[in-house]
């Protein structure tokens, strides 16, 4: 299934700090151990670690957040993440991350984001569009005078979405929706809610949250990745989000007014199989979602915590739910109706997929 790495592809949830390469995270925790900050014996068998439960996942996403807490590291992350994703051919990604302060190290929200940003223009293996559309005419010499040489590259276009941790409070997640208003023209297009779904309340982010709203920021949201919190996934339902991630644990009522809803829901089938939050492939939702024509986008959540790529998420649905190439290529392309960037960039990719289409056998 060689297609899957080549056809052009749209990732819409891959969270920042869980895409981090392994190889990475070995050498940061390597100097990290030799400060003394972490013992490298104890952390080098838990990065290594394959099989992740749903606790352990957010046990080593402290463990990378101690390991990649400098603005360098940062921008060294997201430079690598946004090469790993252009390498198997993704021509438009929404990279998601959470604004951390760290006070020891000088770092607020704003100069987080701004050292993600760095990141963006710190690629060159491939050529990055995230400036806003409507902008990009004046900046495009700036950010990519490099590209005025008449070497054409490959390009991915790129926008940011600031996750609000569910640990976070109401006061901190209104920070984090300032700044994503303030961050517009650098390329932030809506906010996520995420963080272990097994700590806080849906309540203490919804003012926040409709603040977003009114100002037309769109927004996506973890909902239903653990059982027992109906209340929560109707009141996030009603809320109306622009997307929904996971949408596993949903009682009979509320999956009926998914579908009613159409609000698109991106699929993580490795990531809800290894955390065990789906008991296996076969019992997937995709298959029911895919079979009723809702809109779903096949997304990567963690490739670093789940050692996947997009190019294996597209695989796996091929073999585990009977998909050809045609099916696939279409699938993808309809993601391009849920992104969150402008119809500039919506207009762009539809013709790198359309120049892309898979030729038919005779
Ligand atoms: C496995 N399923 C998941 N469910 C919920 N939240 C998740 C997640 N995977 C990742 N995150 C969220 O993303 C953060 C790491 O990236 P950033 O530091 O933001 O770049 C995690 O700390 C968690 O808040
Ligand atoms: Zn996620």
């Amino acid at each position: 299934m060689e297609w899957c790495l080549k056809q052009p592809k749209i990732e819409l949830h891959a969270h920042l700090n869980g895409s981090v390469r392994n190889s990475t995270l070995l050498e940061l925790a390597k100097v990290q151990g030799e400060k003394g900050v972490v013992v490298f014996a104890d952390v080098e068998h838990v990065i290594m670690k394959n099989d992740r439960s749903l606790v352990e996942c957010f046990k080593m996403f402290d463990l990378i957040h101690v390991l990649t807490t400098d603005h360098e590291t940062v921008t060294r992350i997201t430079r690598e993440v946004i090469e790993d994703f252009a390498a198997e051919n993704i021509v438009y990604v929404e990279l998601r991350t959470t604004p951390k302060r760290n006070e020891a190290k000088g770092m607020t929200k704003r100069s987080y984001m701004e050292a993600v940003i760095d990141g963006l223009r710190s690629v060159d293996t491939v050529d990055v569009s995230f400036i806003p559309s409507d902008l990009n005419r004046e900046n495009s010499s700036r950010y990519f005078a490099s590209n005025d040489n008449g070497i054409t590259r490959r390009r991915i276009f790129v926008r940011l979405l600031l996750s609000i941790d569910r640990r976070e409070s109401t006061a901190a997640a209104m920070d984090t929706v300032q700044l994503a208003l303030e961050l517009r023209s650098l390329g932030v297009v809506g906010i996520d809610l995420s963080g272990n779904p097994l700590v806080g309340n849906w309540d203490t982010f919804l003012q926040p949250l409709l603040f977003a709203k009114d100002k037309g920021l769109p927004i996506t949201l973890h909902c239903g990745e653990v059982k027992n919190r109906k209340e929560e996934v109707q009141a996030m339902l009603d809320f109306l989000p622009q997307r929904i991630g996971h949408a596993i644990f949903f009682e009979e009522q509320q999956w009926k007014q998914l579908k009613q809803s159409k609000i698109p829901v991106e699929i993580c089938l490795t990531s809800n199989i290894r955390t065990e939050c789906v008991t296996s492939i076969n019992n997937h939702h995709f298959a029911d979602l895919y079979a009723s024509k809702h809109p779903i986008v096949l997304c990567t959540d963690d490739t670093g915590i789940f050692s996947t790529s997009l190019s294996r998420e597209y695989r796996l649905a091929a073999s585990a739910f009977g998909l050809g190439e045609m099916e696939l290529f279409q699938l993808g392309k309809n993601s391009i109706e849920y992104v969150f960037a402008d119809e500039v960039v919506k207009k762009s990719l539809r013709e790198i997929f359309d120049s892309a289409t898979p030729k038919l056998p005779l």
